[in-house]
């Protein structure tokens, strides 16, 4: 295929994404069902393009004076992508595939610069019924956050230390271009390829299939890190999911101790299985919430770690269509289930113990907020602030941004070159 005809793909996908609410993921993959021509370099370009254009849509969209599907690919191809008008132009007149050629409005719209005119929340790329939230997180930084927010994100891989090293890792993965990142020493990255570029899949490899790592952003390999699990103790993972953190944390503890892996969904927890025998561990037990309970835990948890059912607004990069699909009514439901997700891990912990709180969000509503209040409930908890233990693991010379002056940690793509998270350590004295 010619770019024409990649662009009129796109028009085609981002049309079904926003008339008809189809996810993204879903519409390009029945595109590519329904046009077998195309090949999967074809469909990269017109993934790429759609995903770009859902990232910058209210700043695209504010600089040509509409969000229309078609008008928002051609900015991202013109703009973007820094084709051109011209290119642009030359593309529309190729052959029969490519979208109608520009009206006056549309060139000029492609031609305007009114950068200046900008909200900033649209500047950001933010929904606007969350600016306000965005801004008491990140005051006078909340558009350049915002904007890291809008780029396309790196894959990131954790080196299973129970069967490989980072050093071992790098040069067999080297062809891929992982590099070591700067923060922890488990974590390889994959610097994400502007434009039509493609990205490496990893799970083709050898080393994947062979467990020496897994896919998991240098943020979520922070927060675990800074659990602190150790060799020995008794680790519940009460929200686990497909296992992230729960083999991350099984990394930590050299296998040693036990990990309870429980979710309320079971079929969240269904891929922990095949996970956990291809990273070689061997001190997780599964709870499945359809036929176990966690009565025997009560008091008897080192560390009850909580990645918490949250919005997701801190992983935008990768999934820039939950960003205006969020809703209120969501962020609100989210806000219940960790409130009673923090209140139902207190019970687990043993004096002396800590909860692990963390979310991949940065609204301060799902955070410190919810902080505040477990606080506030349970004086027999205590905030232990992260800086010692970051400047520990992960050296004293760069000390993230976003430290509250309690101790909480947020991580964010501009400030940490991580996804954003959000991670508490509370510890329970009496
Ligand atoms: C952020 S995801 C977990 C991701 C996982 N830890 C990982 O690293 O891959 C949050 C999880 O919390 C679970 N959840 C929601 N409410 C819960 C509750 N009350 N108790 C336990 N798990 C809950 C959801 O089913 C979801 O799988």
């Amino acid at each position: 295929m010619k770019d024409g005809g990649r662009l009129s793909a796109a028009i085609e996908v981002l049309s079904e994404v926003f008339d008809r609410h189809r996810p993204v993921q879903l519409a390009l993959r029945d595109w590519g069902a329904s046009h077998r021509f195309a090949g999967s370099g074809d469909r990269t370009v017109i993934g790429n393009l759609v995903f770009d254009a859902l990232r910058h849509k209210a700043s695209i969209g504010a600089r040509v004076g509409s969000r229309d599907p078609r008008l928002l690919v051609l900015a991202t191809y013109v703009l973007t992508w820094g084709n051109g008008l011209e290119r642009l132009q030359t593309v529309l007149s190729e052959d029969h595939h490519t979208p109608d050629a520009l009206s006056e409005a549309e060139e000029s719209a492609l031609k305007a610069d009114v950068s200046d005119e900008i909200l900033p929340h649209d500047a950001a790329d933010v929904p606007e019924w969350l600016w306000r939230s965005f801004e008491k997180q990140f005051g006078e930084e909340a558009v350049v956050e915002g904007r890291a927010l809008a780029q396309r994100a790196p894959i990131d891989l954790r080196v299973n230390t129970l069967k490989s090293d980072r050093e071992k890792l790098h040069k067999r993965l080297a062809h891929a271009g992982a590099e070591a990142t700067t923060i922890t020493p488990t974590a390889l990255r994959i610097a994400p390829k502007p434009g039509a570029g493609r990205m490496p899949h990893v799970q083709a490899e050898e080393g994947y299939r062979k467990g020496w790592f897994e896919l998991q952003d240098e943020a979520s390999q922070i927060a675990a890190a800074l659990a602190g699990a150790k060799p020995g103790e008794q680790v519940l993972d009460l929200c686990a999911g497909g296992g992230g953190k729960t083999l991350a944390l099984a990394a930590a503890m050299e296998n040693k101790g036990q990990i309870y892996a429980y979710d309320a969904d079971r079929l969240r927890l269904a891929p922990i299985h095949e996970r956990l025998q291809r990273s070689g561990v061997r001190n997780v037990q599964v709870k499945d919430p359809a036929s176990s309970d966690l009565e025997a835990l009560k008091g008897q948890m080192d560390l009850v770690f909580i990645d918490a059912p949250c919005t997701g607004t801190g992983v935008w990069r990768r999934r820039p269509d939950s960003k205006w699909k969020l809703t209120e009514k969501a962020l609100e439901d989210r806000l219940i289930e960790q409130r009673k997700v923090l209140e139902n891990a207190r019970m687990f912990v043993k004096p002396g113990g800590r909860i692990a709180y963390a979310t991949c969000s940065l609204l301060p509503e799902e955070n410190a907020d919810q902080v505040t209040r477990f606080l506030a409930e349970n004086e027999d908890f205590k905030l232990v602030p992260v800086v010692d233990d970051w400047a520990r693991m992960f050296g004293p010379d760069h000390l993230p941004t976003y430290i509250s002056d309690r101790g909480e940690l947020t991580l964010t793509p501009a400030s940490t070159d991580t996804d954003g998270f959000f991670f508490a350590l509370l510890k329970r004295e009496s």
